[in-house]
């Protein structure tokens, strides 16, 4: 058997070599023609959208200047990353960072630009958290004074940060963080160690500057292999009451607002729900919000719309361009040439849709950024209003995009088939340094009911006839008797484009899933406890959370759409994949929306026809829209994704690199397997082939 096998594997290979090598040699450095044909026929110039995507051409310019910084620079390239191992994954992304920064000082590059110039870099970056948690949790956290010291030091990277809030027993629940930080008054230190209760916001020294060893007290390492993020070294630590001066505490929000004297942050055996606030002699003060220490996880909360945008944009465009290129089976016995597998109706149901949040979660990302700035301001001006409404919207988002990019990431794969599986896909990689989304920033399950949270308080407002945020008054309907529904009642497929029609639906189908949860809620509440209740009524509460998310994104998509700037061709695309994606949410529903009256038969039916006119609509567009991206091949690094769909010719050159092929016979067939095969012939003896 061992050796058939080993005898049909190296007649497969030697054909599929010879196959490949006459390959390369007739189609390199040629655009592949069905791409061509794509680009051709598109309706319209994907050149045209690009700017308005990356905020105008001035802009586009300054990133493609940027980007060139970084693909020209060999200290980038990509071609190692498929066969490092850990440790040497981890050292160069050490490399890029530090090369990063050379750059940035050497081109006097501005704080845009070097965010730029990250989002360039094919690689997590293990310096990531010190830009996204740590500089922002000085910003958002601490005081003018402690801005004034510690900012200028992390900026320059004369320190550089974590943000280690999460304990081996405890990550979701905040309360219930063991460290203490227990306050001298007679040294004026805190005195940091693992074992009791509370969360606040600290920056504690845990290295030597200088020989980058532990301080004492401080044990610090990296936590091991993980699913994907090898490049980095998230780390565990532990601290045996090391010391801290007092103006280490981040009190931006524990500060009375009083001059003097600093008030500190500390939680209180009598009231564990909340922080408490303790001046120099030990009295205590209620903080604004005892929520506003949380307000870094509200900004990487904001900024993960932004990188879910990414993560699918760069696999809609890898299994886009890979669905035009290969060609599989015949659709039609009689046609001349297998079917581009982007033509299967099965490909196109499972891809435009995630094209579609793609672009949506483009949009809502820049809607977002601004929002957390909004919110800062108003914070700095101690008006807490918009705190509720911008937590309870990034729960949800954050939950609902991630899930989505998540799935979406292994979608694309599969709908890549083998070659989809291989590392030089691009997509193993991308999927498994995204998925942990899902669960770091706060856990999916968890955000979902923090969203859910607000969206009851929400409905038991307007159920008592009080007004809810504009964004939020949608709500109100929810709160009506349904038996007073009727059906839409459209009159043919096309009633279905219009984005009011649209919106419509995805609102009702919303309060209504937050009016059942509402009442299962309510019925629970009757005979449990609050706790209890909301335990029970988890899933009808998560999924209004993310019905009304649906929402929320959607305006947001349609939104960006209607920006003047974007040309009339490329926006009649917009406007139809946005259709593909509302309808297809719909769709996904209907059976709800038919049975609470909101929907007829003959709707579902246009529904059904409008779907299918979509998908060729869309279709006809779908490379140019991931073209309009302008996602590089460097950050791509995707052999089935290439601007050029050389797919084969790509495939064979990385599998040259493969270090088995180093000797065309492996050491560990030299050392196992021959002896093996050696042994079974002596044994049984071997009749002539
Ligand atoms: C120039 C522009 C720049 C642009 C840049 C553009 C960049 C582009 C992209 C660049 C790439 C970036 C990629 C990102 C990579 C990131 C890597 C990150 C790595 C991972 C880091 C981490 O992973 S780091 C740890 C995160 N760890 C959590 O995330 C814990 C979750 N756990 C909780 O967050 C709390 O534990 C939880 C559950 C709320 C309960 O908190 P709790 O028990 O205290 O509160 P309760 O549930 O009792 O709620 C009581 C009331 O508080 C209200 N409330 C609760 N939270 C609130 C809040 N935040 N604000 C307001 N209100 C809040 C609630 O709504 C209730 O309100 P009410 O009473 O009125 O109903
Ligand atoms: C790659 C990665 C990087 C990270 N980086 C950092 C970092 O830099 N700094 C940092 O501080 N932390 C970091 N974290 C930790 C991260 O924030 C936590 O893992 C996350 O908040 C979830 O907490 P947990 O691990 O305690 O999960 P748990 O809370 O133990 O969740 C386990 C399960 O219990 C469920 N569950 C828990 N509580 C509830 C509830 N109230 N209601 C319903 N279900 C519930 C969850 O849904 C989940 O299914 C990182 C995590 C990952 C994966």
């Amino acid at each position: 058997q061992t050796d058939q096998t080993s005898l049909s594997l190296s007649l497969s290979l030697s054909l599929s070599l010879s196959l490949s090598l006459s390959l390369s040699l007739s189609l390199s450095h040629i655009m592949n023609p069905d791409l061509k044909a794509e680009r051709a026929g598109a309706s319209f110039d994907p050149k045209a959208l690009t700017p308005h995507l990356y905020g105008g051409q001035a802009r586009l310019e300054r990133f493609n200047a940027v980007r060139r910084l970084i693909e020209e620079d060999p200290v980038f390239r990509v071609d190692d990353y498929y066969f490092a191992s850990r440790e040497e994954r981890y050292t160069r992304a050490m490399e890029k960072t530090s090369r990063l920064v050379q750059l940035v000082k050497q081109h006097n590059l501005s704080e845009e630009e070097s965010i730029v110039m990250r989002l360039c870099i094919r690689e997590q970056l293990p310096l990531g958290l010190h830009w996204v948690m740590f500089i922002p949790a000085i910003k958002g956290q601490g005081t003018p004074e402690q801005q004034k010291k510690w900012l200028p030091l992390a900026q320059s990277l004369r320190i550089v940060g974590t943000y280690a809030q999460t304990e081996m027993g405890h990550g979701t629940f905040l309360r219930g963080l063991e460290t203490t930080a227990t306050y001298d008054p007679a040294t004026k230190q805190f005195v940091l160690h693992m074992s009791d209760h509370g969360p606040h916001a600290f920056i504690v020294q845990i290295r030597d500057l200088d020989s980058h060893k532990p301080l004492p007290g401080v044990s610090v390492g990296d936590i091991g292999p993980k699913l994907g993020y090898d490049s980095m070294d998230n780390g565990f630590l532990k601290l045996d009451h090391v010391r801290i001066p007092r103006d280490q505490m981040l009190m931006k929000f524990a500060q009375d607002p009083k001059p003097s004297p600093v008030w500190i942050h500390v939680w209180s055996p009598e009231r564990p729900d909340d922080f408490a606030q303790v001046s120099e002699s030990g009295a205590y003060t209620r903080p604004p919000n005892t929520k506003l220490s949380y307000g870094t996880m509200i900004y990487v909360r904001s900024v993960m719309i932004s990188d879910a945008a990414r993560h699918l944009q760069a696999a809609t465009t890898i299994a886009i361009r890979y669905g035009v290129v290969r060609r599989q089976s015949l659709l039609e016995e009689t046609a001349s040439k297998e079917t581009q597998v982007l033509d299967y109706n099965s490909s196109q149901q499972q891809l435009f849709p995630l094209l579609g949040w793609a672009y949506a979660c483009h949009f809502a990302g820049q809607h977002l950024i601004k929002m957390y700035q909004d919110l800062q301001a108003s914070l700095n001006r101690a008006d807490l209003s918009m705190l509720e409404y911008v937590h309870g919207t990034t729960t949800g988002l954050k939950a609902l995009v991630t899930t989505i990019a998540s799935e979406g990431l292994e979608t694309c794969r599969k709908a890549c088939g083998g070659h989809g599986y291989s590392r030089f896909s691009g997509l193993p990689d991308f999927y498994q340094d995204y998925v942990p989304a899902c669960t770091y920033e706060g856990e999916n399950n968890v955000m979902k009911l923090q969203c859910a949270r607000y969206l009851v308080k929400c409905f038991r407002q307007a159920a008592k006839g009080r007004n809810l945020a504009p964004e939020m008054s949608y709500i109100g309907q929810a709160t009506k008797p349904s038996h007073t529904s009727k059906p839409l009642n459209l009159d043919g497929p096309d009633a279905w484009l219009h984005w009011k029609i649209q919106s419509r639906v995805l609102e009702a189908k919303a309060c209504l899933s937050l009016a059942a949860a509402v009442r299962e809620l309510d019925r629970q509440l009757g005979s449990t406890s609050k706790g209890k209740a909301w335990n029970n009524a988890a899933e009808p509460l998560s999924a209004a959370a993310l019905e009304h998310s649906q929402v929320v994104m959607l305006r947001l998509l349609e939104g960006g759409i209607a920006t003047p700037s974007i040309a009339d061709t490329a926006r009649r695309a917009l406007e139809s994949l946005r259709s593909l994606l509302a309808l297809k949410l719909i769709q996904a529903q209907a059976p709800a929306l038919q049975l609470a009256n909101l929907l007829s038969a003959m709707d579902v039916q246009h529904l059904s026809t409008a779907v299918t006119k979509l998908l060729a609509v869309v279709r006809r567009d779908a490379v140019a829209l991931v073209d309009a991206f302008d996602l590089s091949d460097h950050f791509l690094n995707s052999a089935l994704g290439r601007y050029d769909g050389q797919v084969y010719e790509a495939l064979y050159a990385a599998a040259q690199k493969s270090t088995l092929n180093a000797t065309p016979v492996t050491r560990a067939v030299q050392e196992h397997l021959q002896p093996l095969m050696k042994f079974s012939r002596a044994m049984l003896g071997m009749p002539k082939l």
